[in-house]
Order: structure tokens, then C-alpha cells, then sequence
């Protein structure tokens, strides 16, 4: 219970809900717990008439009125009934609403270190199973407790003033049904737990092997895998079966235990009236009817603490997230307005789950308006600069200013406004290709989308889909190739008109010709914005006003393109090689 601690501000929130729900509540028991009398008094007067001391006439007045009163109070209690569901069940859904909005917040707060760590199914499960199974905890379980607390007080008070003796009895085998059912509930949870993994690692597995169907297909592995699918619903079929089978102990348990109260009722209630304690012969009915009231409420006891612990677990991995804290925080409210130069100063980073120096020293200062090329083998750390500029990660040493300020204390918001990344692997929405260019700036036109897909040089390849800019990408639409991928991701980077652009390696599924288009359209449209561009070819670098090569997360080479081709290095050496492949134009 102490992970749900966290939920009871909600009910704060919600307090009037609450006690109206709590009052309601009381309303509908007080109703129904009038219906035993009388229906007993209905019994006592026909064996009233039986030895001829009541006459047919005031027994007919008698069930005719309490048959109306009966009709009355459970249509009364059946609405208050129906208004309880409504303020309480309601509420849950409210208080599910806000604490969807409250998890999906912190995601977005979160840091990339945090989306490194935890797999995107996990994300989804807290957010839409676990929450369901909170909701479950503050609706159902709270209506159902709130409601058999109140009816068993109300129908125990009742039980007591008609027959203290009887009560005695009629309770003594309720001890063993709340037992039995809370034994039997926690074996249904374990049992459905159980099936609940298997359900996740049958999905997870279904998810991989649609997502890699081309592959399969492609290595022929078909028939195997079809063979650990098998392995896995026949797993699921299995802990389904055993599942099914405590389930159905529950029913005949409590008739079993019913019947037991029942026939108590009879015999000691038949002993009392014969030797006087008990003077009306309805009360046994009536305590028949009392019994039969309480069974129901006693056997979701074990069914509500199996909610209840159930949503404990899964608010304790909600609660995981919510206390985890961003890495990177805004550290400034005030605007901060980025004009875009860029300073690294012995600049270190290490990704603390790999462990891994990505960058080792780093300095350089690139002023506003000026380009920038990094090159360098495969792992030397070049992404690792730009993330760092847009503060997806902070250094672990060093420090880096953006318009001589540390990047640090400027506005997060600002800097991010002022900033357009083209990743490496483009990724784009299921939406219509002018909502993924548009994603960069929402109030744009659809002018500028087709003025920003020209200048990255994919306008001539939406133009052919029947849609056009319309066309709908993902898994429910077109497919666009690697390329036109990142030049649409480019397109998207472009009309946010940001004065730092940070190109990664966004040219690399492209043609040369292509290439040349697009970098002479950035070099009109990026005139007086910082760019940097990481690449592999001397091609893309070359105009650069400045070209540094990384090596191991260290700079090894730094200058422009004609000092850095007279020094024997590696930019040489890769300018040579791509000269001689006729790579360079
Ligand atoms: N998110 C991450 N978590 C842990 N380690 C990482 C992460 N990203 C990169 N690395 C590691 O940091 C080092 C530098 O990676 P980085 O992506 O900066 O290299 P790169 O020069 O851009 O490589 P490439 O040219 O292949 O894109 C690599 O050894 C890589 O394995």
C-alpha cells in the first residue's frame, strides 16, 4: 500500500466526487437492507393466518403493501446503486486521465540517457497496463470496499436488533469464506500473473519477428520460428488452463459455503422459535436474505486486496519513472536568444551506461555564421558533438559556450528553438509527408513546405505520388527510400529557420549529384547560420570554413580544406582516395 500513498492527492482532487460517491453509497445499503423485513413480515403474517389469529383480508393489505414497499426501496436503492457508479467509477477515469498526462509529462522531460536504458515496450506498458491496473485500485476496488464496509455494518446492525443469537450463527462460517476466497484469489493472481508474462513475451516476440519479416524471409528461418512461436502459445495455452480451472472453484465454493450458512440459519433459527427466543417465524427468511446479501460483498474481499496489490506493484513502476529526475534541466527562465557561436573548451564526454570516452579534449571555437565540417572514422565521436551542442547530454569535463555564455545556464527552450538536427537515421512519422516537413515548424505554409522540399532537392520526388506533399508515410503508407528519407528530414530542419544547424552524416544515402544540389542550396540558405556538418566525404567538407578530423574523440587535424590537404594526414589520404574514385566532383 505504500507505493499508493502517492495516488491520494487525487483523491484530494477529487474529494467532493468522494464523499458524494461515499454518501451515495450509504443511501443505496440503507435502501436494500429493508427488503428481509419484509419479506419476513410477509412469512410471519401468512403463519399468522395459518393459526387463524390474522384475518385473509389484513394478510392481503399486509403483502400487497410490503410487496410496494419492496418494489420501492430497491428501485430506490438500484438508482442510488447506479449514481454510486457514477460518481466513483467516474472519478477513477479521471484520476486515470491525470495520471497518463502526469507519466507521458515526465517522458518528456526525461533525458536520452533514460530512453537509452529502458525499452520502448516498457514505456508503453506503464503508461497504458499499468495505469489501467491503478485505475482498477482507485474505482472498483475503493467502490467495492466503501460498499461492503457499509452494507456489512448496515445488515449486521439490522441482524443484531431482530436476533443477537442468530447473528452469532448465521456469522460463524463468514470468517471461513473471506479466508477461503482470499487463498484462492492470491492463487488466481499468481496464476494470471504467470499468463499475463507469457501474453508480453508472446507480443514482444510477434512485434520482432513482423518488424524483421525481411529478414526471416530473407535467411528463410520461417519453419523455425514458427516452431518458438509454437513453443510459446502452447506455454500460454497451458498456464491458461490451470488459470481457468481456479477460476472455476470460485462458483461452486460459494454455494458450497452459502448452503452451509444457510442450512445453520435453518436449524439453530427452527431451535430458537421452537423454544421461544426467536417469536416470528419470518425472521429465519429474513436471515436467510441477510446471509445471501452478504456473501457476495465477503467474496470480493479476496478479489479487492488481489486489486489492490496488484495496483501497488504496478504504481511502485510508475512511481520509478515519476522519481526519476532529468539529467538535463533548464537552469534558466529568462530567455537567453542564440545567435550561434559555438566554443568547446577541453570539452570530455563519456555515455555513462557504455562507459564508453566518446570525447577526449575537444576544443574549438566556430563563429556565428560559419561552417563547419567534422570527418573521422566510425566511432571517433562525431555524433557525439552535435548531441552535446543541442544538450541532449551535458560533458563530463570541459565546458561549451554558445555566444561566449556556458551552455549550461542559457535557456533549454531557446537553445532548442535555435537549433535543427538532422539525425543521422532520419525518422519520420506515420502522418502526410508536409506534416513530417512541418513537424520543424507548425505555423508554416504550404508554400514553404514546397519552397524547403525544393531546397533539399526531394520536391521532384514528391511531385510523383499521387498525393503529393499529402501522401501518408508508415506503416499504413508509401515507403520512401533512404535518401529521399533524409532529404525530407533535411526539408524538416530547414523551415524551422534555426541559426545553429547541425547536419549528421544527413547525405549519406544520397547520390553525388544530389549531394551538390543540396549543399549548394544550404550554402545560400545557411549564409548566416552556424552549420555543422558531419561527414564522411571530403565532398560534403570541402567548402567548409573549417574542417576538423576526430580521431578517437580526439581533434587530430584541424583547419580549412587547402591547409589541411598540403598536411600528410587523414583528410589527405581520404581526399586522395575519393579523388581517385572520381567521388569528388
Ligand atoms: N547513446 C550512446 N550510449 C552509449 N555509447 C554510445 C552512444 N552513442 C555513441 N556511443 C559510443 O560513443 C562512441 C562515439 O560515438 P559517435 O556516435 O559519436 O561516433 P561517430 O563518429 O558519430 O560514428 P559514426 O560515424 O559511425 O556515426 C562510439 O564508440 C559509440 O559506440
Amino acid at each position: 500500500m505504500k507505493e499508493l500513498k502517492k495516488l491520494n492527492k487525487y483523491f484530494v482532487k477529487y474529494k467532493y466526487s468522494f464523499i458524494l460517491g461515499i454518501i451515495i453509497t450509504i443511501a443505496s445499503q440503507i435502501f436494500s437492507v429493508f427488503t428481509p423485513t419484509f419479506v419476513g413480515d410477509i412469512i410471519s403474517a401468512l403463519y399468522d393466518f395459518y393459526k387463524s389469529t390474522v384475518s385473509a383480508e389484513s394478510v392481503r393489505e399486509l403483502i400487497i403493501k410490503n410487496v410496494l414497499l419492496i418494489l420501492g426501496t430497491t428501485l430506490i436503492a438500484g438508482f442510488f446503486t447506479f449514481l454510486m457508479r457514477q460518481t466513483l467509477i467516474v472519478m477513477s477515469r479521471h484520476i486515470e486521465f491525470d495520471l497518463k498526462n502526469e507519466i507521458y509529462k515526465q517522458y518528456q522531460n526525461l533525458s536520452q540517457s533514460f530512453y537509452k536504458k529502458n525499452k520502448t515496450g516498457d514505456l508503453m506498458s506503464r503508461i497504458s497496463e499499468d495505469v489501467g491496473k491503478v485505475r482498477q485500485y482507485v474505482g472498483p476496488a475503493v467502490m467495492y470496499s466503501v460498499n461492503t464496509a457499509i452494507r456489512m455494518t448496515v445488515v449486521i446492525i439490522q441482524m443484531y436488533i431482530t436476533s443477537p443469537e442468530l447473528t452469532f450463527y448465521a456469522l460463524l462460517p463468514v470468517p471461513i469464506l473471506a479466508y477461503v476466497m482470499m487463498r484462492l484469489s492470491k492463487e488466481i493472481n499468481n496464476r494470471s500473473f504467470q499468463y499475463q508474462q507469457n501474453l508480453s513475451r508472446l507480443s514482444s516476440f510477434s512485434q520482432e519477428i513482423f518488424s524483421g519479416v525481411r529478414v526471416i524471409k530473407a535467411y528463410a528461418l520461417e519453419n523455425e520460428k514458427d516452431k518458438e512461436y509454437e513453443k510459446i502459445t502452447t506455454e500460454s495455452k497451458n498456464i491458461f488452463m490451470r488459470l481457468a480451472s481456479a477460476n472455476a472453484m470460485i462458483g461452486p465454493l460459494m454455494v458450497l459455503i452459502i448452503g452451509v450458512s444457510n442450512l445453520l440459519v435453518i436449524y439453530i433459527g427452527a431451535k430458537l422459535f421452537i423454544n421461544g427466543t426467536i417469536t416470528e417465524i419470518g425472521i429465519i427468511a429474513q436471515f436467510i436474505l441477510y446471509i445471501n446479501m452478504l456473501t457476495w460483498p465477503i467474496a470480493s474481499l479476496g478479489w479487492v486486496s488481489t486489486m489492490i496489490q496488484e495496483a501497488d506493484s504496478s504504481q511502485k513502476r510508475i512511481n520509478e519513472f515519476l522519481d526519476e529526475k532529468p539529467e538535463i534541466v533548464n537552469n534558466n527562465s529568462e530567455e537567453t536568444p542564440i545567435k550561434g557561436k559555438i566554443e568547446f573548451k577541453n570539452v570530455a564526454f563519456i555515455y555513462e551506461d557504455t562507459n564508453i570516452q566518446a570525447l577526449k579534449n575537444v576544443s574549438f571555437t566556430l563563429e556565428k555564421g560559419k561552417t563547419l565540417a567534422i570527418l573521422g572514422k566510425t566511432g571517433s565521436g562525431k555524433s557525439t558533438v552535435l548531441n552535446l551542442i543541442a544538450r541532449l547530454y551535458d560533458s563530463t569535463s570541459g565546458e561549451i559556450f554558445i555566444d561566449d555564455v556556458n551552455i549550461k545556464k542559457l535557456n533549454l527552450n531557446n537553445l532548442r528553438n535555435e537549433t535543427a538536427m538532422v539525425p543521422q537515421d532520419a525518422f519520420l512519422f506515420s502522418d502526410s509527408i508536409k506534416n513530417n516537413i512541418k513537424f520543424g515548424n507548425e505555423n508554416a505554409t504550404d508554400e514553404e513546405v514546397i519552397h524547403f522540399a525544393k531546397m533539399a532537392d526531394v520536391h521532384k520526388n514528391i511531385e510523383k505520388f499521387e498525393k503529393k506533399h499529402d501522401t501518408v508515410l508508415g506503416e499504413r503508407g508509401l515507403t520512401l527510400s533512404g535518401g529521399q528519407k533524409q532529404r525530407v528530414s533535411i526539408a524538416r530542419a530547414l523551415i524551422k529557420n534555426p541559426n545553429i544547424l547541425l547536419l549528421d552524416d544527413c547525405l549519406s544515402a544520397v547520390d553525388t549529384e544530389t549531394e551538390e544540389t543540396i549543399l549548394n542550396n544550404l550554402e545560400k540558405l545557411t549564409k548566416d547560420k552556424t552549420t555543422i556538418i558531419v561527414t564522411h566525404r571530403v565532398s560534403s567538407a570541402k567548402n567548409a570554413d573549417m574542417i576538423i578530423i576526430l580521431e578517437d574523440g580526439e581533434i587530430i587535424e584541424q583547419g580549412s580544406h587547402s591547409e589541411l590537404i598540403n598536411q600528410n594526414g587523414y583528410y589527405k589520404d581520404l581526399y586522395s582516395k575519393q579523388l581517385s574514385e572520381k567521388d569528388i566532383a
